[in-house]
This record gives structure tokens, C-alpha cells and sequence, in this order.
């Protein structure tokens, strides 16, 4: 009877794709798959290639761990060492290792008792001396001190006596055993000697007890930066280091301390009496001042006279404060009598004044105070207003900020900024808000060196933390798998599901499911499968675009009778770039005369060789209508799931994706949703996309049923949710209700919703070249450039095939993740932007769709109409030299609604505008059938019988083009305009 690959692996305790590698060592052929089948012959041709290769294994498998293991190990045990050779003889361990298998040969390892290891570890480095242990004996010193300070130590605290060891190290000249704790203290005397010295001066001769934590025997032991500074202090003071350790700390208890020189300051400045001459050469006069008097001015001699003699006057006054002699104190205007209101006020106020007391005066001033001050004030007044902070060169900015805030972070004066800001033509104020390209210009005008930093939100603290929170090995179980169909329209993706579920489903239950159900889960012997019916493989790439990528496995359903398809070439691409194993059914195969083979050759084909025939894609024949195969695809879906070994942690909180949403009259908001990992339940709190909420109920997506919790991989409706949340919104269940609220609201931000769906800048050739030329690409592997290709004939495709087939870079690797021939679709741009690819269209436009998704998610679409130019463009770009000469600027698009011809004119296109403008002088390029049939000049541009510059979107107008009379109606008109860019030379 036939057996399956990973069966026989099982029986033999072999990872089944090392059996299937051995299966190919044997000689059998076609078994490229753990899921091929083996005959009897062939499973016993294979038992007996494996028990030979066994034979040997035996004999070397032990003699190489016992002699890997001898040294170290001499107590190794037996057991492990017995299956190791019976169980999994190294001939056969081949392919990659299991974790489990290596198990048994580190097991003893980290198992080993401490003991064991330790003594042969010391006894061979007994006879060697410690490294210090030669130098000792030249420096006696710091024993001596040591051992002098250490029973101190001992009899001042018990707890010492854990230090206490230490001490006979550092003293003992004798060598000692390595690798003991001692080792330490002992590197040098002076070591040793420090410490003693830092104990003694920091105990005042006792030395410090020890307690958890002090830091001033940490340091001593680690030699700590403190320690060595007081060591360089005594060194500096005299440093003489005393033989005996008792006389140390008779000498110097605390002087050490004391002594340490401190940073050579200058002394302080002689306090300056107020009213001693000193002060006078202060005075600058400048000569007008002196000869004020000859142009009719008081002379300030006999002005600074008459204030001195008021200042002597006042000479009570500073006594009061005579501490503060030598000193200017501001007095306080509470300490001063508070002054009296009114006209009396303002005459005390003027007698002060004239005193020169008035206000917040200096006391003990004098009129050369005064003015000193006054000279001064200026430049004081300079000093104190300049708060900025000292410009920083490099800046650290948290967007969005205000220019205030950049002025704060980089310490630029405002003035500077709103200057720049001005000369850029910006008129903006202090609180508008930069974004990131102003910060760099300013920066850049500045010299300001400028690192973004985004605001942490909550969505990052908490979503990434649930996102990025590790399962441990231990808390996975198995989960079924999440499977989607893909295919061409009309191959029975439908019908087999149905059947599918249909053998199922307890009888009587089928009727409950409803039209809009997208997933279900199914049990077969005890296992269960999860079926995500999405409606069409854009529907598939798109949650993966959103990046909620929940297929595990894709089904291919490709009709017998009709073979691959446009749709089905399509399905293919999708499902390898998704990454995931894919299982082909070839359906309908009820039908008479279908031919397999040539299905099988197709699919050869396109990548994807059968098992039968060597290559690693299972290929099940059914039928949705007779039954046929269903068991086996289920099966083998199952099998998969086995050798990919899906596994979910249950125990955690739910995430997952939402599929769809609808809002029902009574229900509220009911949201199909696939745990992905965790256990939902009823009452729990969940964010989703735009939408937040508390789990009301949950139902079966099979039966209707009510359910109260979900684990992994389980369909499920919801409903207690604010709003609906879009397909692919991942969904998180958080602690509190609040919390999901605010990422709730902040996801409304449509930047915010697109960072949390991964759309962003995608890669065009321009940023790849930049990418590539930067390094941030492949790292160590080839950075690979995802192309999707569409051409006008399959003749174009093959041209354009083989001229990327020449291409052989080391460092980039062409990935044509599509080919096909017919215009550029939706299901290319959400391809490429699932997929961060670059679409190629050789004599193909976009569709309306395609172009609007483009647009919306930045996808590079470049067209072609020359092989060479599009083969020229991937090298230069590769060889980091595309800057293109000349670049295409689209205008605008018209449809031709009517034509006219008129003779001795020619034909006129009566057209409707459809996006954009078509501007005069501009050239037109024709499509037809999605393909391009020609460019030409526009020659004129009428409305009405006017002659325009422009007719924007919405009008129509008459369009005449320069040499091409045969538009026809439905014909495409694209006005674009070429731009010359200067090509920069490396
Ligand atoms: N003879 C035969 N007919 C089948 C089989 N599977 C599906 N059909 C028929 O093929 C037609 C299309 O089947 P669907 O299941 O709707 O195909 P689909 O791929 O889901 O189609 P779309 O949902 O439109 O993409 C139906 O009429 C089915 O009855 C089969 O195995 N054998």
C-alpha cells in the first residue's frame, strides 16, 4: 500500500524533509514533496538505504561524543548517549537539524552539577602562579598595611569576615590558587595599599564596617575613581606611604581628605570698600563730560563732591549692613518703610530720589557706584535678556513642533529663524507649526545638523507592544491553518468550498450560514481548517497591502477544462508574493475529456512543478460535484499545516484582522473578524482600526451560534463595536476602554491610518538606485527589485523576458512577480504596492482604477515603448546612473465621444475631459483597447469654434491631432508634456 513521505518519516522518527532528500540519495525519482506517496517497494528501497547508512553511524556517532565529551564531561549519561546513535545515527542527519534532536547532546551540559565542573577547571591552574603574585614580593609594603588594617576589620564587625578571605590574598607572597576570589585584590600593592588607606582615612583608623552597599570599600576592591583621586591627593600632599598601617592611621585619619588639592581656583578678589579711593580710578569721564561746565553744564566735579559728602552722610546707613561690607545688596523692598501715598509719597519719593536712594537702590551708593552702574547697564541688561540656550549644532526635533520649540531645541534666536523663514517667503509666527522639509531647510540655512523624532503615541506604546510581544516556546499549541482559494472566475472556487463545508456541517445546519459569511472553520478528525473566502485575489492582496496578512495556505482552483487563465496567471503571481505554500486543485475533473496533463505542463509553466513530477507544489484532482478528491485536499491541507507547524499562544489577549464590517439596524455594528493569535472574549475591550468598543457577543461565522470566546485561527462575528472598521484593520484587545478610545480617535487621521496599514513611499527606481548607492538595501544578500510587467503581446513579453534574463548583478536580483500581457489593473497596483514593486507597462495604460490606487499609494508605473529603453533604464538605474534626460509629465486624459471628418481639415475628436486638462502644445498619446497605438503632436484645441489654451476636467472639446486622422470613438487621449531634467554625471 502506498505511504506518504511525511507518514514514512514519521514511523522512522526522521524530519520529513530530510526523507525527502534521502529519498532522492536512494535513487527514486517525482518525490520532491514530503506529501508524494511511496510505493511498497519504493518505502522499502528507502528503509534499507537508511538502515546501511546507519551501520556506520553507530561507531563513529559515540566515539565522537565520548571524545568531545571526555575532558569535560566524564560522567555523561549512557542513555543519551544510547539514542543519539540507535534514534538518529548522524548519516541521516542531514537537512535541518530539529531542536529536539540536538537536545540530548547539551542536555548533560547545563545539567551538569556545579561541582563537577569546577575541579577540573582549578586543579590544573593550581601550580601556576596568579599573574600579581611576582611583584609582591618587590612591594611589601601594602601587606604589611593591609594585614594591619584587615583584623580591625574582623573584630569591629561579623560581617566583615565575608571580606575577610581577601586579606591573606593580597598579603600572602606565596602563590595561591587562580581563579579563587582573591584574585582581585591581589594585581598590585598599591592596590592593596589604597585600600587599606582609603578604610583607615575614611573610619578615622578603624576601618568601616561592612555593610551591603558601602561604597567606599566597592570602590577600594574595584579600584573606583574616588579611590585613585585620594591616592593621587596623598601622592601630591607628601605621599609617603608609611610602613606601618597602624601608624597610617595614627598619621592621617582624616587629613588625607583634607589634603586633597582642589581645583587650583583664583583666590577671591580683596573686597572693594565702597568708599575708599580704590574706587576712583573707576570713574571714566570722558572730556566732554569734564569740560561740561565751560558749555554751561554743572561741573560733574562738584557734582561727584557733594554726592560723596552725602554718601558719608549715609555711612551709618551701611553700617547696618556692615556684614555685608565691601558687598552691593539690593535691598528688598519689603525691608524698606514702605513709602507714603500720594503727594507726600511722590515728595518722599523725589527726596529719596535726589538722595539717591530711590527705588532699587544700591546701598551705599555713591554717585561712582551710579554711574558705574550706569555705564554698565546696557551691557547688563544685554547679559541678563539673551535666555536662549547655547546653539547646538545637532538637534533632536519631535514632530510636529512650533518654531518656538525649534528655536528651544536648537538655541537659534527667533529673529534668525523668522528671518530665514522670511527670506524663503514664508510669512509664518512663533506658534505655527514646521514640518519636517521647513525644519531641514532652516537647518540647513542655520547649520543646524537635524534628527526627526516622532511623538510616541499610545498607539505605538501599546499596539507595538502587543504586536511585538514573544510567545514562548512552551505556551504555543498547534493551530489550524487559515486557508484562501484563489482562481480564475468560474473554476469552482465557490462549489468546492461549499462542498467543503457541506460534509461538515451537522446535518440540518447548513441552512443558517448567511450570503455575506467570508470565513468559516471546519473539523476533520478531530483538526480544523479555516476557509477565507475572499472575493478575488485583489481582495487577497489588498489585506496583505493593509499588511494583515492572515492566509497560511493558498488554494489554486484551476479548471481541468479550461486550463490556466488570464485571472488564474494572475492568482499565481499573487499567492507567491504573498510568500505562502500553495496547493493547486485542479477542479472539475468530472468532466469528460478534460487532459490534466496539459494542465500540469501549464502550471510547470508558471513556477509551479507538481510532486508527481519532481517538484514541490501538490496538485489534488476533485470535483465540487461528484465529491471526488475532497477528502485528499482536505488532507492534505491538513499535512501542510502539520509540516509548517502553525502554532498560536491561546493564553494571551486576541488579535487578529477584521475581514468586513456592516452596520445592521438592530445589531449595531457586526464585524467578521479572524483571531490570529490569543483567546477573545465576550467583555473584552478592543481597538480596530477606527473603531473601539466593548466585545458584546460573538457568534459562530458557521452557525450562528452564540460563542464566548474565540482562540486562534477562529472566524467569528462580533458586535459591540463604535463603528464599522475597515477589511484588514488589525484589531488588539487592550486593558482599558479609555485607552482604545484614544488610538481609536487618533487612527481617524487618515496619516495615521495609513502608517497602521504599512502604506507608505513605495520603492520607485529613482529611491531604490538611492537605496542601492546608500547600502540600506539586502544587506548581506542581493536587495532584490520586485517588477510587475504588462505588454501588449506576449511577443513584447518574451522580448522583454529575455532582456532581463541578462541581467546578472551581483548586488540586485530582478523579481518579476507578474507577467501578462493587457493593460495595467487594480490587481497590479495593489500588487505592487502589497509587494513594494515597480510596474513596467510596455505599450499598456492603466485603468482608471489602477492609475487612481497609484496615485493614492505612490506607486511607480513607467511606460514604455521601446524594449531598449526599458532594458536601459533597469542598468542605469542598477549601475546607480539613471537620471532620466527627459521626463514625462502627464497633463490630463480625454475619451472620444464623437468623431467628425471634415475635408481639407481632417478628423476632428470631439471629446469629454475626464481628469486633468489638455493644454495646447502638449502631446497626445492614443490608447485603444487598453494598448497604445501611437503619440503625436496635438495640433489644435478648440471649444466651441474658439481656439483655447486650455479646456480643463469636465468640458469637452474638439481635439485635432498632427499626422493621425484615425481616431475612433472610445479611443483614449492622454496629454502629457516632456520635461528635459539635466542628467547628473557621477
Ligand atoms: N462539472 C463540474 N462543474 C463544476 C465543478 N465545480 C464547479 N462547477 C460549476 O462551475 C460553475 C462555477 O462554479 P463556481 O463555484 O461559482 O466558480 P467560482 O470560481 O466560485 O466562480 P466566481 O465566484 O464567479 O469566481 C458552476 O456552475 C458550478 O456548478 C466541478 O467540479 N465539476
Amino acid at each position: 500500500m502506498p505511504v506518504r513521505i511525511y507518514a514514512l518519516a514519521k514511523e522512522l522518527d526522521l524530519d520529513s524533509k530530510d526523507l525527502v532528500d534521502l529519498v532522492k540519495k536512494a535513487g527514486i525519482t517525482g518525490k520532491g514533496s514530503a506529501l508524494a506517496s511511496l510505493s511498497d517497494d519504493e518505502a522499502q528501497q528507502v528503509r534499507d538505504s537508511i538502515s546501511s547508512a546507519s551501520k556506520a553511524a553507530p561507531k563513529a556517532a559515540p566515539a565522537a561524543t565520548a571524545t568531545k565529551e571526555a575532558p569535560t564531561q566524564p560522567v555523561a549519561p549512557v542513555r543519551d548517549l544510547d539514542r543519539a546513535s540507535t534514534r538518529r545515527p548522524a548519516a541521516i542527519q542531514i537537512g535541518r537539524p530539529k531542536s529536539r534532536e540536538s537536545a540530548p547532546a547539551e542536555a548533560p551540559e547545563t545539567k551538569r552539577p556545579a561541582p563537577v565542573l569546577r575541579t577540573p577547571v582549578l586543579k590544573p591552574a593550581e601550580p601556576t602562579p596568579p599573574p600579581a603574585t611576582p611583584a609582591e614580593p618587590s612591594s611589601p609594603k601594602p601587606e604589611v598595611r593591609l594585614k594591619d588594617v584587615m583584623p580591625a576589620a574582623r573584630t569591629d564587625k561579623p560581617a566583615q569576615q565575608e571580606s575577610a578571605p581577601k586579606a591573606p590574598a593580597a598579603k600572602a607572597p606565596a602563590p595561591k590558587p587562580s581563579g579563587s576570589e582573591n584574585a582581585p585584590a591581589a594585581p598590585a600593592g598599591g592596590m592593596a595599599s589604597r585600600i587599606a588607606d582609603r578604610m583607615a582615612s575614611n573610619s578615622g583608623g578603624r576601618v568601616v564596617p561592612n555593610r551591603p552597599g558601602e561604597p567606599v570599600r566597592r570602590e577600594a576592591l574595584t579600584g573606583g575613581g574616588k579611590m585613585r583621586s585620594l591616592d593621587r591627593a596623598s601622592t601630591r600632599a607628601g605621599g609617603e606611604k608609611p610602613a606601618d598601617g597602624a601608624k597610617a592611621r595614627k598619621r592621617e585619619p582624616r587629613i588625607k581628605v583634607n589634603l586633597a588639592q582642589l581645583p587650583s581656583a583664583p583666590a577671591p578678589a580683596a573686597p572693594v570698600s565702597s568708599t575708599g579711593p580704590a574706587q576712583k580710578p573707576d570713574i571714566k569721564l570722558t572730556r566732554d563730560v569734564i569740560e561740561g561746565h565751560k558749555q554751561g553744564m554743572k561741573a560733574p566735579l562738584a557734582r561727584l563732591e557733594k554726592d560723596d559728602a552725602e554718601k558719608k552722610r549715609n555711612k551709618k546707613e551701611s553700617a547696618v549692613v556692615g556684614e555685608f561690607a565691601g558687598r552691593k545688596k539690593i535691598v528688598d523692598e519689603d525691608e524698606k518703610p514702605r513709602g507714603k501715598k500720594g503727594l507726600a509719597g511722590m515728595a518722599s519719593a523725589r527726596a529719596e530720589r535726589a538722595r539717591g536712594g530711590g527705588g532699587r537702590r544700591v546701598i551705599g551708593n555713591s554717585d561712582n557706584d551710579r554711574g558705574h552702574m550706569r555705564r554698565n547697564r546696557p551691557r547688563i541688561r544685554r547679559k541678563g535678556t539673551n535666555t536662549a540656550a547655547p546653539r547646538k549644532e545637532r538637534v533632536q526635533l519631535e514632530l510636529p513642533c512650533t518654531v518656538r520649540s525649534f528655536c528651544e531645541a536648537s538655541g537659534v534666536a527667533m529673529s534668525d529663524v523668522m528671518k530665514t523663514l522670511m527670506g524663503m517667503g514664508m510669512m509664518i509666527n512663533i506658534n505655527s507649526e514646521m514640518d519636517l522639509e521647513t525644519a531641514e531647510l532652516i537647518a540647513t540655512e542655520l547649520g543646524i545638523d537635524i534628527e526627526l523624532k516622532a511623538a510616541e503615541s499610545l498607539e505605538d506604546e501599546l499596539i507595538t507592544e502587543i504586536e511585538t510581544l514573544e510567545d514562548t516556546a512552551e505556551s504555543l499549541v498547534p493551530r489550524a491553518p487559515i486557508v484562501t482559494f484563489l482562481g480564475h472566475v468560474d473554476h469552482g472556487k465557490t462549489s468546492l468550498l461549499d462542498y467543503l463545508i457541506g460534509i461538515n456541517v451537522v446535518k440540518g445546519e447548513a441552512g443558517g450560514i448567511t450570503q455575506h459569511i467570508r470565513a468559516y472553520n471546519v473539523e476533520k478528525d478531530g483538526r480544523g481548517v479555516t476557509f477565507v473566502d475572499t472575493p478575488g485575489h485583489e481582495a487577497f492582496t489588498e489585506m496583505r497591502a493593509r499588511g494583515a496578512n492572515v492566509t497560511d495556505i493558498a488554494v489554486l482552483v484551476v479548471a481541468a477544462d479550461d486550463g490556466i487563465m488570464p485571472q488564474t496567471e494572475e492568482a499565481i503571481s499573487h499567492a507567491k508574493a504573498a510568500e505562502v505554500p500553495i496547493v493547486v486543485a485542479l477542479n472539475k475533473i468530472d468532466l469528460e475529456g478534460v487532459d490534466a496533463n496539459r494542465v500540469m505542463t501549464q502550471l510547470t509553466e508558471h513556477g509551479l512543478t507538481p510532486s508527481e513530477w519532481g517538484g514541490d507544489v501538490e496538485i489534488v484532482k476533485t470535483s465540487a460535484t461528484t465529491g471526488e478528491g475532497m477528502d485528499e485536499l482536505l488532507e492534505t491541507l491538513l499535512t501542510v499545516a502539520e509540516l509548517n507547524e502553525y502554532s498560536a499562544n491561546p493564553d494571551r489577549s486576541a488579535l487578529g484582522v477584521c475581514l468586513e464590517s456592516e452596520q445592521h439596524g438592530d445589531k449595531g455594528v457586526v464585524a467578521k473578524l479572524v483571531v490570529q493569535n490569543g483567546t477573545l472574549r465576550v467583555g473584552d475591550i478592543i481597538v480596530c482600526g477606527p473603531a473601539h468598543g466593548r466585545v458584546r457577543s460573538l457568534h459562530d461565522t458557521l452557525t450562528g451560534k452564540p460563542i464566548t470566546e474565540a482562540g486562534p485561527s477562529t472566524p467569528v462575528s462580533l458586535t459591540g463595536l463604535d463603528t464599522p472598521p475597515g477589511a484588514g484593520d488589525r484589531f488588539h484587545v487592550l486593558k482599558d476602554i479609555s485607552q482604545a478610545r484614544e488610538i481609536a480617535g487618533s487612527r481617524e487621521d487618515e496619516s495615521s491610518r495609513q502608517s497602521l496599514s504599512g502604506i507608505t513611499t513605495k520603492v520607485s527606481f529613482d529611491s531604490f538606485q538611492d537605496m542601492l548607492a546608500g547600502g540600506t538595501l539586502g544587506g548581506e544578500e542581493r536587495a532584490k527589485l520586485n517588477l510587475i510587467i504588462r505588454a501588449d503581446a506576449r511577443g513584447s513579453l518574451e522580448a522583454i523576458d529575455k532582456e532581463l534574463s541578462k541581467f546578472d548583478h551581483p548586488e540586485v536580483e530582478l523579481r518579476v512577480l507578474q507577467r501578462a500581457v493587457g493593460g495595467i489593473t487594480l490587481a497590479d497596483a495593489t500588487l505592487a504596492s502589497a509587494s513594494d514593486a515597480v510596474i513596467l507597462g510596455f505599450n499598456v495604460i492603466p485603468d482608471e482604477k489602477a492609475r487612481q490606487l497609484a496615485d493614492q499609494r505612490n506607486i511607480e508605473i513607467r511606460r514604455y515603448n521601446v524594449i531598449y529603453k526599458l532594458t536601459d533604464d533597469i542598468r542605469m538605474m542598477i549601475e546607480g546612473r539613471l537620471k532620466p534626460e527627459e521626463r514625462v509629465v502627464e497633463l490630463g486624459r480625454a475619451l472620444v465621444k464623437q468623431v467628425f471628418t471634415i475635408s481639407r481639415v481632417g478628423t476632428i475628436a470631439g471629446c469629454y475631459v475626464a481628469q486633468g486638462s489638455i493644454v495646447r502644445g502638449c502631446r497626445i498619446r492614443v490608447s485603444r483597447d487598453g494598448r497604445v497605438i501611437g503619440e503625436y503632436p496635438l495640433d489644435t484645441l478648440r471649444r466651441i469654434k474658439e481656439d483655447v489654451k486650455e479646456v480643463p476636467r469636465g468640458m469637452e472639446c474638439g481635439i485635432r491631432l498632427s499626422g493621425f486622422n484615425d481616431i475612433k470613438q472610445d479611443d483614449v487621449l492622454e496629454a502629457y508634456r516632456i520635461e528635459e531634467v539635466a542628467r547628473k554625471l557621477d
